[in-house]
């Protein structure tokens, strides 16, 4: 870990659309905490998806020590794939649904916290994943999770209490499938699973700890496989979600890799940091060390 000494330029991404609160707040937070005479101040509320990144990729060529990301992961992805591989840092405000980065590295979750925290500008390196090319820096997947993701984007409705009912719900409609999985230069494997979740840090966000033991910082991704199980162990397989012990249950296998080759029967859903997408039947899924700075 190391401190940016004379940090200058920093920006602010809104995405006003995230989680459920207002954003209106965060100009008059961030000037509190910004005072002029140490900072560069720029603040810019997204307009449309993709706009954090474009906005994040001119903040680089600018120079900018410190892009920060006021939202949810979706965002964070946006800005974190504009910052990866620069000298620019990646803040984290979070106001998502799920907020996994945030959570996983233990960042303040209230805005004034994180902001406080983030004028402290200390920096970490983090590893990163990417899916066929597409970076995430929390979780990706495919199966349950990424239908789920696609499903959610969907609904046209933020919040929680959207979300877990589309968890619920869809669980009686969905189908496992069987996918060859290639770790690294071994032999490949045949599983049935009802999902496969690429994990560079430990949470899909709200605290369920998909890959408990998964480090950001160790250039490995843990890969968690998970078998279908009976609708009577769903609350025993939460409650291990939500206390880190999801790999103590029997329907799951972790796996430890730094490059995964999936085959898939056909074209289907994936998510990437909880981002809906559709990708074809062949995966490739690596981990790039340490190519992200993050204001920690
Ligand atoms: N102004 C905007 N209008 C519409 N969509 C936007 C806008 N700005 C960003 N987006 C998109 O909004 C989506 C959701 O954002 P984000 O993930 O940050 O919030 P969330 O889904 O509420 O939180 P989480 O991912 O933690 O569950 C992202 O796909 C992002 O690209």
């Amino acid at each position: 870990m190391a401190i940016i000494e004379q940090m200058k330029k920093i920006a602010f991404i809104i995405n006003p659309k995230s989680g459920t609160g207002r954003k209106t707040k965060y100009p008059d937070l961030i000037h509190k905490y910004f005072s002029e005479a140490l900072f560069e101040v720029d603040i810019h509320f997204t307009e449309y998806a993709n706009d954090g990144f474009l906005r994040a990729k001119e903040y680089v060529a600018e120079g900018y020590d410190a892009v920060v990301a006021i939202g949810g992961d979706g965002t964070v992805n946006e800005i974190a794939r504009a910052v990866m591989n620069s000298n620019t840092a990646l803040g984290i405000v979070p106001c998502g649904s799920g907020n996994g980065l945030a959570l996983h590295l233990k960042l303040p979750l209230q805005a004034s916290a994180a902001l406080r925290r983030i004028s402290k500008m200390r920096v970490n390196n983090i590893d990163a994943g990417l899916l066929n090319n597409q970076p995430f820096f929390c979780t990706a997947g495919i199966g349950y999770d990424a239908y789920i993701a696609n499903r959610f984007a969907e609904a046209g409705k933020r919040g929680p209490v959207v979300y877990m009912g589309e968890v619920i719900f869809q669980y009686f409609d969905y189908k496992s499938q069987t996918y060859k999985l290639t770790f690294d230069n071994n032999p490949p494997i045949e599983r049935t699973a009802f999902l496969v979740t690429f994990a560079n840090a430990s949470q899909w966000g709200n605290n369920a700890s998909i890959a408990p033991k998964a480090s950001v910082t160790d250039g490995f991704m843990d890969v968690v496989v998970m078998s279908e199980f009976p609708i009577y162990v769903a609350p025993k397989i939460s409650l291990r979600l939500f206390t880190k012990q999801l790999d103590k249950t029997r329907y799951v296998e972790v796996f430890k890799c730094k490059k995964l080759l999936v085959e898939r029967p056909k074209e289907d859903y994936v998510h990437y940091d909880g981002e809906p997408g559709m990708m074809g039947e062949h995966l490739e899924v690596e981990i790039v060390p340490k190519v992200l700075k993050v204001l920690v």
